[in-house]
């Protein structure tokens, strides 16, 4: 079994309502984010998922974030946008956007808000 990651960054604001401390005003991070898959089989070039297949699905998602107050996006209406909530977030959309690759299997993902706090996801 092989675990494959990349690494991306966006930035971003978001707070988190009913905080009880000054996250819950509006404030940004260069978001770290990076996404881990399982693959079993290598294909002809021994390669288990090209990074660029997998860096371009994760951008698409991240896209949505990039530049944004996440707060806005649909999937944080309900949702406060804290890094587990956007871990969560991150990993079904990439899991719905590889689902059409067979053989390959989200296994984790992880948000930091610096490179030293950050939350990893995995169902
Ligand atoms: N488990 C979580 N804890 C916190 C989250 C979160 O998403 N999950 N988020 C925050 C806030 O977003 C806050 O912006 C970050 O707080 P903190 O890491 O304390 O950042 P500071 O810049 O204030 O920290 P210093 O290390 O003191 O500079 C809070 N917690
Ligand atoms: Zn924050």
């Amino acid at each position: 079994m092989y675990e494959i990651f990349v690494e991306r960054e966006f930035a971003a604001a978001h707070y988190l309502r009913d905080y009880p401390g000054n996250c819950e005003h509006l404030h940004g991070h260069n978001w770290i984010v990076r996404a881990f898959v399982r693959v079993e089989k290598l294909n002809e070039i021994h390669v288990g998922i090209d990074f660029r297949d997998l860096k371009k699905a994760l951008d698409s998602v991240l896209q949505e974030l990039d530049h944004t107050n996440i707060n806005d996006h649909p999937a944080f209406q309900e949702r406060n946008p804290s890094s587990e909530n956007i871990a969560y977030f991150i990993f079904h959309s990439l899991k719905e956007r590889l689902q059409h690759i067979e053989g390959v299997e989200v296994a984790k993902v992880t948000v930091c808000e610096t490179p030293k706090t950050g939350v990893t996801y995995s169902e």
